[in-house]
């Protein structure tokens, strides 16, 4: 009820509320005995069930009896999430299991799926399916790319319950498929969400997907009655906020004032939905909602369609306009103060706006780049968002890997490389523009986008829909391992020169490796990850000033080389988030607290856990569960901006969701994006150890931005291992560089020297009237 009083609602209405919600649950206990979906022995194809809501339903179905035939694009995924469900079958000896991968935004991608699984089925069409395969892109309605995200959510959420579902009756409801009157009914089963009762500010994109679902499963719900020998059931089922990854890749665009609308629904882990869902769905409920506020937004809605309990529904639904009268006003009013705070949302960069490095200018330049910034023709309209890229990056990836069958890990895009989707787009664009040799990763997300531009018209919104500062910028940012500002970049020729004498370094560097093939592996940086250095990495010592400790290079041990010395052989290194971590300088050896036991990594995420522990950060004050004494290993240990915020404790053997570091717990403090993060967050900082907003060093100000694309953002380097070890990486590089190489690195450094001076001077020029051109406090935070 919290929002409710939060909400002004009076208490006769409040206590009216919660007296037919009594009734409610109440007539759920007498009607509710008969189980209406039961699933044991019988057939569920489940799409998007390789993760998320559908990979906690299919593990639930599976032990409740079902035979369950998974559905998605990555089969890496889908293998992955198949171990699961077959470890949680009631019965293994007769229970069977397989997936299936395909897209369902795919024209007629569905009648081949009801095929291949009537097939494996023994010749038996599934009893029951149900369509979860979604994604959204949350945006501002008259944001950059919001229409082509709008259409692609539409093939993705709508086309590919439609196309499904048609397919899947049109075997159920054949003549020769007719099973009598009396018979079990099968089950088609919709996943919209809660914004298709009532739609909030920023779903633009998503929420009519969803209310076209709603449209179609009234119509088939009259439709089927034509088939009585034929029985089937429909159902939609309307989740809120569910913590999956589909939510980490949401967040990515999210614009805060919709955020902030959501908040008064807390976040439900997909265990806790599936759960739900799968309850209603037993109860025979037609709509089924998965929350009290859920249930008030059903009945709020009902119109002519089908009532799971017809007193209750209606008594419901004569009260909830009232209390849409307060919620109406709260919401209308907070999307007010939103624009009163922070002022028209075209004339400002948002969150998402910002690539990695841009700093929030004074309100009079958000968003409008300078003649120093702005070398070649203007920007489209208002500031650009670069959202396709959001939509292209895990979506083309997956196709990718459907293609070569990689098991690549798309739900860490926008995590592994601490790179957000518009570091992406800028990424795409800059490739575009400057056919520059982009490191691996770099490519692995930026060609796919390319090749999405030619099905979708993302790319206007991305290659050539960014001003080009932004492009010089980022591709600075992956020539040079980021030290650039894109608000403040340095014009093309310093750039082009700078780029080419890197180029060269790099050649150079390449050649002499070659030569002098030893003990380099350690020191240097792997060339994947050098475009994850922050931008201080190679500056000079008088802005790094070296950690004093003497490095040994021979010492510094690679993640993976640390996880082998602590006992972990064999590791099947496949996410992205691990391959990197893998690289990366381990911090310690991982200490088991129960050192008898043997943990099971040949899970993926497992072993990111196991990376992250070794190469992250301890937390100040560890999470509940570490301090509990919970999880795999004795510290508590973070990845800052990985595995949603959770420590590897956590992460280990399950989503992180419960750590009380898991940003979805704490939704204030997740960065939209980390570049804006407020310098100080009293209060937040304090009551979250893993989030430590202090002021950026003087030194690394002007780069504080541009570090938020490797998740550092706001760390004191001299308190960032990670920092620490670059510092020291760098010095040992220099030790170990011979004449030649160290002239190379001279070259290097000086042209990085030039390049900051002119970044910093055409900073001042760009944010004359803003206070110094500092990093001004993120907007996103409420704070
Ligand atoms: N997360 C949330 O806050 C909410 C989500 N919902 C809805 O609930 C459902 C589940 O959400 P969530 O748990 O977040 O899901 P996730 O985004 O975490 O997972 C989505 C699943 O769908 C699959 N998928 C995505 N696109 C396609 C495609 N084109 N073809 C085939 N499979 C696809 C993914 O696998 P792969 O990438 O391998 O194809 C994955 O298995 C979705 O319909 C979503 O819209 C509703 C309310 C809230
Ligand atoms: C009578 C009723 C009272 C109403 C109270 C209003 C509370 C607003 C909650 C909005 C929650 C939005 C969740 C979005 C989930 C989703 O679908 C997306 N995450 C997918 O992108």
């Amino acid at each position: 009820m919290d929002i409710l009083s939060s909400l002004g609602i009076p208490l006769p209405i409040a206590t009216g509320v919660l007296a037919v919600l009594i009734a409610l649950i109440a007539s759920m206990g007498l009607f509710g005995k008969k189980n209406h979906m039961p699933v044991e022995g019988r057939t569920v194809l489940i799409t998007g069930s390789s993760e998320g809501m559908g990979r906690s339903a299919a593990i639930q179905l599976a032990a409740k009896g079902a035979n369950v035939i998974l559905v998605s694009r990555n089969v890496g995924r889908l293998e992955e999430a198949l171990v699961d469900v077959k470890a949680a079958a009631s019965s293994p000896s007769t229970q069977r299991f397989t997936y299936i991968s395909a897209d369902v935004s795919e024209p007629d991608y569905a009648a081949a799926v009801i095929a291949e699984a009537t097939a494996w089925n023994g010749g038996c069409s599934p009893d029951i399916v149900w369509c979860v395969a979604g994604m959204s892109t949350p945006l501002l309605w008259t944001d950059d790319g919001s229409l082509s995200a709008a259409r692609r959510i539409m093939d993705v959420n709508y086309f590919g319950s439609a196309d499904m579902s048609r397919a899947v009756l049109r075997e159920w409801l054949a003549p020769e498929n007719s099973t009598g009157p009396g018979s079990e009914p099968k089950h088609i089963v919709f996943t919209a969400s809660v914004l298709a009762l009532f739609a909030i500010a920023g779903y633009g994109p998503y929420t009519p997907s969803k209310w076209a679902l709603r449209g179609l499963a009234d119509t088939l719900a009259m439709e089927l009655n034509l088939y009585p020998d034929n029985p089937v059931r429909v159902h939609v089922v309307y989740p809120a906020t569910i913590t999956s990854p589909g939510l980490e890749r949401e967040n990515q665009t999210k614009p805060g004032v919709t955020r902030k609308l959501e908040e008064g629904e807390p976040p439900e882990t997909p265990e806790t939905v599936a759960r739900r869902a799968i309850e209603g769905l037993e109860r025979g409920e037609y709509f089924v909602a998965v929350s009290f506020l859920g249930n008030l937004m059903r009945c709020g809605v009902m119109g002519g369609s089908p009532r799971n309990n017809w007193v209750l529904d209606t008594l419901l639904g004569w009260i909830v306009p009232i209390i849409y009268f307060f919620v109406l006003r709260d919401m209308n009013g907070q999307v007010k103060g939103w624009s009163k705070l922070h002022g028209h949302p075209g004339n400002k960069v948002k969150a998402t706006d910002l690539s990695p490095g841009s700093s929030m200018k004074s309100s009079s330049q958000r968003g409008r780049p300078t003649k120093v910034t702005k070398p070649a023709p203007p920007p489209r309209g208002r500031a650009p968002r670069p959202v396709a890229a959001h939509l292209a990056t895990h979506e083309a990836q997956v196709h990718d890997d459907l293609a070569d069958h990689l098991k690549a890990d798309p739900s860490s895009v926008f995590g592994d490389a601490g790179m957000a989707a518009d570091d992406y787009a800028a990424a795409a664009a800059a490739a575009a523009a400057m056919d520059t040799d982009l490191t691996e990763d770099a490519h692995g997300e930026a060609e796919p986008e390319a090749d999405m531009d030619d099905d979708h018209d993302h790319g206007a919104g991305t290659a050539s829909g960014l001003p080009p500062h932004v492009d010089l910028a980022t591709a600075n940012m992956l020539a040079n391992g980021g030290a650039s500002d894109p608000g403040s970049t340095m014009s093309p020729p310093g750039q082009d020169q700078l780029h080419e004498m890197q180029h060269s370094l790099a050649h150079a560097q390449h050649a002499h490796q070659h030569q002098q093939q030893h003990q380099h592996q350690h020191q240097h940086p792997h060339p994947n990850q050098h475009q994850h250095q922050p931008p201080a990495q190679m500056s000079t010592p008088q802005q790094m000033q070296p950690a004093h400790q003497p490095m040994d290079p021979s010492m510094m041990k690679t993640t993976e080389e640390l996880a082998r010395d602590s006992g972990y052989g064999e590791l099947n290194v496949e996410s992205a988030l691990a391959k990197r971590l893998a690289r990366e300088p381990g911090q310690r050896l991982a200490q088991q607290r129960r050192p008898e036991q043997t943990l099971n990594l040949g899970r993926r995420s497992n072993v990111e856990a196991l990376f992250a522990h070794i190469a992250g950060e301890p937390a100040r004050v560890p999470c509940k569960n570490c301090h509990k004494g919970h999880g795999p290993w004795t510290s508590c240990v973070v990845v800052d901006g990985q595995m949603c915020g959770s420590c590897a404790n956590c992460w280990f053997n399950a989503s992180g969701a419960r750590c009380s570091f898991h940003e979805t717990r704490n939704i204030q403090v997740i960065p939209q994006h980390s570049a804006i993060l407020p310098a100080t967050a009293p209060g937040l900082a304090g009551s979250d150890p893993t989030y430590r907003f202090s002021t950026p060093h003087p030194l690394l100000q002007s780069h504080a931005p541009a570090m938020g694309s490797v998740s550092h953002a706001g760390t004191l380097w001299t308190s960032n291992p990670v920092l620490q070890q670059m510092v020291q990486r760098a010095m040992a590089e220099v030790r170990a560089a011979d004449k030649a190489t160290r002239q190379l690195i001279q070259i290097d450094v000086t042209a990085k020297q030039l390049a900051l001076q002119i970044a910093e001077y055409e900073d001042m020029v760009s944010s004359q009237g803003s206070p110094g051109g500092q990093q001004v406090m993120g907007d996103e935070s409420g704070v």
